[in-house]
């Protein structure tokens, strides 16, 4: 599980207590807590306090190979997957084992795909979870945790067993899972709630609830929403009125939590702007296409950054 944070942090925990072996990459101050008094785990349904095997980038690549893992998880903002695969290329063309990614935004996979070969790259997403480093090595987690994948770009034949047995893995740990047939249609309704809720969030300092409930700011989400599903077209992918509706009423209708964007902004850290903004952002160019309000959140965002 490679960026054993809020999202990775919660999955990885889930795997090993179902009796997987997880290796846990991380760095900083939460690494140093994880490797000193393992990792703890607070969810509604989960609580989690075990040792953990947790590494930094560096030792992961010289003390395991690649074809040591059954799957290798990415959960890392999306702004370090192109930097990360270009850090484990030689690592991961050492073996055949397949990469999925669990990260916001609809760049990921061409970038581990570049690296990998389509063969070997799954497309994901985490969907209706909030999860958080609270504190280092603590991670605090809402909602059902699901997760969604399948083959990048889309279903193959020859893998639908071995998804499959995937699926069963996740389910058994805990984590209901679908695999799904078109995975980037699925990357962009996810992508349809972070450009409505995430750069709100981070401008507005409010959680989701509060946010798309508010009488002025809950319009402009379901406009940035709007927009992102207009530009899906420019990677074929067609959405409509009815997917922003049942996004929004998803968003709607979830517990209140702080976005991944706004826990950065409070933390001081980059934000994953350029995934989520910048993406709808370079479709809307590349099809002509205006999108006032993604526009205005991404530029005060990027003052602020
Ligand atoms: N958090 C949430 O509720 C949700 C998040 N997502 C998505 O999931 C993905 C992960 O988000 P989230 O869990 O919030 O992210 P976090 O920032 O909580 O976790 C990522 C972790 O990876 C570490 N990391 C990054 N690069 C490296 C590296 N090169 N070597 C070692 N460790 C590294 C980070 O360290 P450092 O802090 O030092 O950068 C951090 O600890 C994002 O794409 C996000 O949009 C999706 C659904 C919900
Ligand atoms: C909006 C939310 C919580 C939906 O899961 C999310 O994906 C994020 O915070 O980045």
């Amino acid at each position: 599980m490679i960026g054993a944070g809020g999202i990775g942090g919660y999955y990885g925990a889930r795997l090993q207590q179902a009796g997987h072996e997880v290796v846990l990459v991380a760095r900083g101050e939460h690494l140093a807590a994880m490797q000193r008094q393992g990792l703890r785990v607070e969810h509604q349904e989960f609580h989690f306090a075990q040792p953990v095997r947790a590494l930094d980038l560096t030792t992961l690549r010289e003390t395991c190979a690649s074809g040591d893992f059954d799957l290798v998880v990415l959960a890392m903002k999306s702004q370090a997957t192109g930097p990360l695969m270009a850090e484990l290329a030689d690592w991961l063309a050492a073996s055949e084992v397949p990469v999925l990614s669990l990260q916001n935004g609809v760049d990921n996979e061409p970038l581990i795909s570049e690296v990998v070969g389509e063969e070997r790259t799954l497309g994901g997403l985490a969907v209706r979870i909030g999860g958080h480093i609270v504190a280092p090595g603590l991670v605090q987690a809402d909602g059902p945790a699901q997760v969604i994948m399948g083959a990048w770009p889309q279903r193959r034949s020859a893998q639908a067993d071995w998804l499959e047995q995937l699926r069963q893995c996740f389910e058994l740990a805990g984590i209901p899972t679908q695999v799904a047939v078109d995975i980037r249609r699925e990357l962009w309704r996810k992508l349809i709630i972070n450009n409505g809720v995430n750069p709100l969030s981070a401008l507005s300092g409010l959680d989701t609830r509060r946010l798309s409930h508010h009488p002025q700011l809950g319009r402009s989400v379901y406009q940035m929403m709007t927009e992102t599903a207009a530009v899906a077209e420019a990677d074929g992918v067609a959405l409509g009125k009815t997917d922003v509706d049942e996004m929004y009423a998803l968003i709607r209708n979830f517990d209140a939590i702080k976005t991944s964007m706004l826990v950065d902004k409070e933390k001081g850290r980059e934000l994953e702007l350029d995934a989520i903004s910048g993406a709808v952002l370079r479709r809307a160019e590349q099809l002509g296409l205006e999108v006032p309000a993604t526009r205005l959140a991404y530029g005060l965002l990027q003052l602020r950054d």
